[in-house]
């Protein structure tokens, strides 16, 4: 028996009985704007910024919504069960903690309140490389819980392995490598306020404590951080890289890796055949290529590709717990959440992340059982009837 998700919905109403609300809105799709409210635009310009003129980010919305869920009844959906089995482990429910950087825009506990949050809902949290807190820190604040390292390829093989080595010995389990940012795209709301994060010095943790990164800088960090600055932004990625460079981290990581930001069902093969573990579907929640697929409309093709053979994990505009239920019916194994969880940390810390995961797993809870479904295993491409796009 899993959890019961959906029993957040009537701890909302009991307390209701003593005249308390929720402290944040239940509709997720709402709290962009209450952050900006609160925090003011600059911090969250960055973090809901997209690329070029937002259209990728909109497609993510639009392609989700141009497939509706068809419920069936009487299916006996009383006892429920969310969980998957996602590389190797059992997961509560298909859902995990994108990796977001610069996480101390939002808040100043920034990636130990999310990673608490996650912890305390058994959801994985994926830590950025590009984080405001170093790693070690992050794993000692998740005791034993399930957490990944998202991998930016330093240009330095010596950086490249170091981070490997700390993450292993840190306990995160799985390794996400994502390749669709070897470079920061146009991206007209920082370039208007003419602000990046890290040329302040904001997400550069795990580097300016990395000896391998030391070794490369003519003076101590704090004596010269400008120079430090420079030199993360000179390793920071390597876009030359190519297929065969995969050996590499499979070289040096011995679990499971998977690669975000594959769009295209050759590259999902691509990665089959290097002997990679998992996929995550995802456009980077819109922020790199602007006018490109929308996430969704690239996740069956890519499904039927390599669903057989890889993890199919999905992320890019889900905001609803039906939006986790048409990503699974269209093939995905288990989603991630960017932003929602972002603005989260920025309205109410470590609760408010914690409100936005039992949100959304409550609203899948529900979303299944209205449909007639006991758990994400039965869902599938029948469940949906797809409008014209
Ligand atoms: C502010 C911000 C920072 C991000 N930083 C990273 C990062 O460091 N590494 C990474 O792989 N993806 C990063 N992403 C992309 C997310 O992992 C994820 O793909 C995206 O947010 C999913 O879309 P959503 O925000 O619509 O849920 C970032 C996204 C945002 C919004
Ligand atoms: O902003 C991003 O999307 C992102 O991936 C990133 C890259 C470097 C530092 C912080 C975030």
């Amino acid at each position: 028996m899993g959890k019961h998700w959906a029993d957040f919905q009537y701890e909302i109403y009991l307390h209701g009985m003593t005249g308390a609300v929720p402290r944040l809105p239940t509709d997720l799709t709402r709290l962009e704007e209450l952050t900006e409210q609160r925090l003011g635009p600059g911090p969250v310009g960055y973090v809901a910024g997209g690329a070029g003129d937002g259209s990728t980010a909109r497609a993510n919305r639009a392609a989700l919504a141009r497939h509706r869920i068809v419920p069936r009844v009487l299916r006996d959906v009383h006892e429920r069960d969310l969980s998957v089995e996602v590389l190797g482990r059992a997961l509560p429910a298909p859902l995990a903690l994108a990796p977001v950087g610069v996480l101390s825009l939002m808040h100043p506990d920034a990636e130990g309140a999310a990673a608490r949050a996650a912890a305390a809902q058994g959801v994985p949290f994926v830590l950025s490389s590009a984080s405001s807190t170093p790693m070690e820190q992050v794993a000692e604040a998740m005791g034993d819980a399930e957490r990944w390292f998202q991998l930016y390829w330093p240009k330095d093989p010596e950086v490249a392995r170091s981070f490997l080595g700390r993450a292993k010995a840190a306990g995160f389990t799985a390794l996400v490598v994502t390749l669709d940012t070897p470079m920061l795209a146009w991206r007209p709301r920082d370039l208007d306020q003419a602000y990046l994060p890290f040329l302040h010095g904001v997400g550069t943790a795990n580097y300016f404590t990395d000896p391998a990164f030391r070794a490369g800088l003519a003076k101590p960090v704090h004596e010269d951080p400008n120079a430090a600055v420079m030199h993360f932004v000179g390793m920071f990625s390597d876009p030359a890289k190519t297929w065969p460079d995969l050996a590499f981290l499979r070289e040096h990581w011995d679990g499971p890796i998977v690669l975000k930001g594959i769009l295209h069902p050759d590259d999902a093969r691509a990665a089959a055949d290097a002997g990679m573990d998992g996929v995550v579907v995802s456009n980077h929640g819109g922020r790199q290529v602007a006018g490109s697929v929308g996430a969704a409309d690239a996740l069956p093709g890519i499904a039927r590709a390599v669903g057989d053979r890889l993890a199919v994990l999905f992320d890019s505009g889900v905001r609803t717990g039906d939006d986790i239920f048409k990503a699974l019916a269209l093939g995905a194994r288990a989603v991630l959440i960017g932003r929602p969880y972002a603005y989260g940390l920025g309205l109410d810390g470590q609760a408010g992340v914690e409100h936005v995961i039992r949100c959304l797993l409550a609203e899948l809870d529900l979303t299944l059982a209205l449909s007639g479904h006991r758990g994400p295993g039965s869902v599938g491409p029948a469940d949906l009837v797809t409008e014209p796009g």
